[in-house]
């Protein structure tokens, strides 16, 4: 049975909508181990796509990286404590970047290994997501982590996808277009469209 864990280039790079989408392609359950700041991604995943979603381990207030935002709140995350439901479909959310810190030695790298699910690399199609993809997968790869593929979002570019599929060696899989708004009914039209996940 299925299940992802999406990470992406940056924040606020799109993997909460691209989440919310594969959601609906999969009728998956939803889980953001790691929640910072006042958003709240599990409130956004279930209002597009209706899944049914775990709440966050860890939620802490500041929108700082998690380790930032925990060390503020007096606490601390210990990735072992982090149990990955095992209800499938799944899609994971992880919070920023690949090499976000979660505490003084462990990086969402490590939560990703840990959890051990297929990883969605969410990319933007802007100028400099050819280095950002290829550094993330790169560091991916170096854990041994499987990465199921990248979906890119925003104006199609082909350069940066035939540069990402060449020297990342993996498949652009869906190009989400910029949606003038982000709704339910947007998203299951993109996730009609989605294939090969
Ligand atoms: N395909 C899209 N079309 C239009 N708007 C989008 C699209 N993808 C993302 N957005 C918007 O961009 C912003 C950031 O997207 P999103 O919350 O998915 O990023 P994120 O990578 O999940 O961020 P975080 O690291 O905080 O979890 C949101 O306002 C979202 O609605
Ligand atoms: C606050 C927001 N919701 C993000 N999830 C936090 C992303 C932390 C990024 C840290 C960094 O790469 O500098
Ligand atoms: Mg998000």
């Amino acid at each position: 049975m299925k299940g992802y864990f999406v990470t992406g280039t940056d924040t606020g790079i799109g993997k909460t909508v691209v989440s919310a989408a594969l959601c609906l392609k999969l009728q998956a359950s939803y889980f953001k181990p790691i929640q910072t700041g006042p958003d709240s991604d599990t409130g956004t995943v279930q209002a597009l796509s209706g899944a049914f979603a775990f709440p966050p381990v860890h939620h802490f207030p500041d929108p700082l990286s998690p380790h930032a935002a925990a060390r503020n709140a007096g606490a601390s995350i210990d990735p072992s404590g982090i149990q990955v439901p095992s209800r499938r479909p799944l899609v994971v959310e992880g919070a920023g970047g690949v090499m976000v810190p979660l505490n003084d030695r462990h990086l969402m790298l490590d939560l990703i290994q840990q959890i051990g699910l297929p990883v969605v690399v969410v990319a933007s199609t802007r100028l400099g997501t050819i280095n950002h993809t290829l550094l993330t997968l790169q560091a991916l790869r170096m854990v041994g982590c499987q990465v199921h593929g990248v979906v890119h979002v925003g104006e199609p570019d082909p350069i940066s996808l035939e540069a990402i599929e060449h020297h990342g060696k993996k498949k652009v899989l869906f190009q989400m277009p910029w949606l003038p708004e982000v709704t339910p009914q947007a998203l299951q039209k993109i996730a009609g469209e989605m294939h090969g996940f």
